[in-house]
């Protein structure tokens, strides 16, 4: 006891001399000097002491702004604080789609391991003593990661490993987060200081490419398509050029291009910006719209045929912009920046689509639907605007397979082959067959869906049938009552000859008897 008394009393005096010897140092001791006696002060803690440590506060910079290493760090040790830290915090996160994010609480630590180098991370606050700024008065902790390692590991730590956390951090809350669903509003509601140009709800679309029916070669080609796409950016980069890609869904109503744009956006973890080109006023408002997407989004443009007369207005203005050319070429650049003020143009849409995204960074895909690919103007179409064409098609029985287990989690049944050869001779579309496919009620299992399939297909089938029996007989009839109109007007044109002939008393030999008749009883010689 006597001991462990004389200890602390031995302690307590040399901490009080210490002290006293920094107290004369720091106020005799001259200025000039001080460096280097520093510098080895460092030196010698550095090797009783061989670690480094690294802060990353919460908030930075005057205005306090929220530190964005902060928020992927927290993101990225959610997982090893939720499986080490004894002491955690639940924050609800806006737009995610989890619950809660659980970081560590204060003064716990986890450890992590890169590239087989060991390092520490813990959670730290200081309560702060002074108020150094009375705008933003700090009544608040500050709260900051402090990340701790051996000086050995310095540069691939300090370089490598920090990237590294920063990138999954983010990548995390890309993946955790909850996808939008954005529709473009009219533009008279974006006065208001609160207005908005898209408004948006949760995208929570079932779609993927499991669900999706098509052929799964055309599938594959697809996934395969987007995943070199999203690997794309430092390819984009280098080539020059902005990281986006065109794909133009084209095939009848019914056959899943919707749900093709839905898959592509829960495989791609994109929002979605569905643009109702019919309510943007002009090219300035477009522009200002698609710049206000962000980055990982699908641009729609659904049924791009019906939105505008795209393929109409451009051909339109040419025709018109050339006459009046030839009239007053003075009137070409007049006309042009008239043109860029009026309404939505195919070259507003081109120069977008073309031009300005490079400007904007991030990846993006916009995606064109149509019933009519054959409508559309070449110049929308083109590969490099739209990268890629995929034909949604009618129901092949490949297509069909992948309903059968959506619906009825079959994979095989004895009316799947009158199901194949019906569907070979049938264009019905996916939707069609899903519905079909649905039970209707309690009773209905699988055979009775697929029967009912199958008439639906027979329905189908006589019903196309019987269209393109009156598709013929109406072709037929528009083609006789043509033949007629050619042969009275073929009569009329031998008549005015016949006459010709007569005044000229030349003799000719017509063969058409029912002309020569003619002919011959106004007194010509046949
Ligand atoms: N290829 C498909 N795979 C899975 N389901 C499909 C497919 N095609 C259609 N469906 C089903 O039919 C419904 C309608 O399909 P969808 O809206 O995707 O077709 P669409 O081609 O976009 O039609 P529209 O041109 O009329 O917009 C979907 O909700 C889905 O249930």
């Amino acid at each position: 006891m006597m001991m462990m008394g004389e200890t602390w009393s031995q302690l307590g005096s040399l901490i009080a001399t210490a002290m006293f010897l920094w107290a004369m140092f720091d106020k005799y001791f001259p200025y000039q000097l001080r460096g280097p006696i520093l510098t080895y002060s460092k030196k010698l803690a550095s090797f009783v002491y061989p670690y480094i440590q690294i802060k990353f506060q919460e908030f930075t910079g005057e205005y306090l702004k929220r530190n964005e290493a902060y928020a992927a760090i927290e993101t990225y040790l959610s997982n090893k604080s939720s499986a080490e830290a004894r002491s955690l915090k639940a924050v609800v996160v806006r737009d995610s789609n989890q619950p809660v994010q659980l970081s560590m609480d204060e003064n716990e630590e986890v450890t992590d391991e890169f590239e087989g180098i060991k390092v520490w991370w813990t959670a730290k606050s200081i309560t702060p003593r002074t108020q150094s700024n009375p705008f933003y008065p700090e009544t608040e902790e500050k709260r900051y990661y402090k990340l701790t390692f051996h000086k050995s590991h310095r540069e691939i730590l300090c370089g490598k490993y920090i990237n590294h956390v920063l990138q999954e951090g983010k990548a995390i809350t890309v993946r955790n987060r909850q996808r939008k669903l954005c529709i473009n509003n009219p533009s008279q509601n974006w006065g208001g200081y609160k207005s908005r140009k898209w408004s948006h709800v949760t995208f929570e679309h079932p779609a993927s490419f499991d669900t999706l029916a098509m052929e799964s070669k055309k599938k594959e080609e697809i996934i395969n398509d987007l995943i070199k796409f999203s690997q794309g950016k430092e390819y984009y980069a280098k080539i020059g050029k902005a990281w986006k890609r065109g794909y133009l869904l084209y095939g009848p109503p019914g056959t899943g291009k919707s749900s093709m744009i839905a898959a592509m956006a829960n495989f791609m973890n994109y929002d979605i910006y569905d643009l109702e080109l019919t309510t943007v006023k002009d090219n300035t408002e477009l522009r200002r719209l698609l710049i206000e997407t962000t980055s990982k989004s699908i641009i729609v443009i659904e049924d791009i045929d019906c939105s505008l007369d795209l393929t109409g207005q451009r051909k339109k203005k040419k025709e018109q912009v050339n006459d009046e050319e030839k009239k007053d070429p003075a009137s070409k650049m007049a006309k042009g920046e008239e043109e860029s003020n009026s309404k939505v143009t195919l070259s507003g849409l081109l120069n977008f689509i073309d031009g300005l995204w490079s400007a904007c960074g991030g990846e993006r895909i916009i995606v064109f639907t149509t019933n009519y690919v054959e409508k559309l103007d070449p110049a929308l179409i083109r590969r490099g605007r739209m990268d890629k064409h995929i034909e949604m098609s009618y129901c092949g029985f490949e297509a069909f397979k992948v309903l059968a287990k959506n619906y009825l989690n079959i994979d095989s049944h004895p009316l799947f082959m009158t199901i194949g050869h019906l569907l070979e001779e049938t264009n019905i579309t996916p939707a069609d067959v899903a519905e079909n496919l649905m039970p209707k009620s309690l009773y209905d299992d699988a055979e009775t869906c697929l029967k009912k399939l199958i008439e639906a297909i027979k329905t189908a089938k006589e019903e196309a049938i019987k269209k393109a029996e009156e598709e013929a007989r109406l072709k037929a009839e528009k083609e006789e009552k043509e033949k007629q109109e050619t042969t009275q007007e073929d009569v009329k044109v031998d008549e005015s000859s016949a006459k010709e002939v007569k005044e000229n008393g030349v003799e000719v030999v017509i063969e058409d008897k029912t002309l020569a008749k003619e002919i011959n009883e106004n007194g010509v010689t046949a």
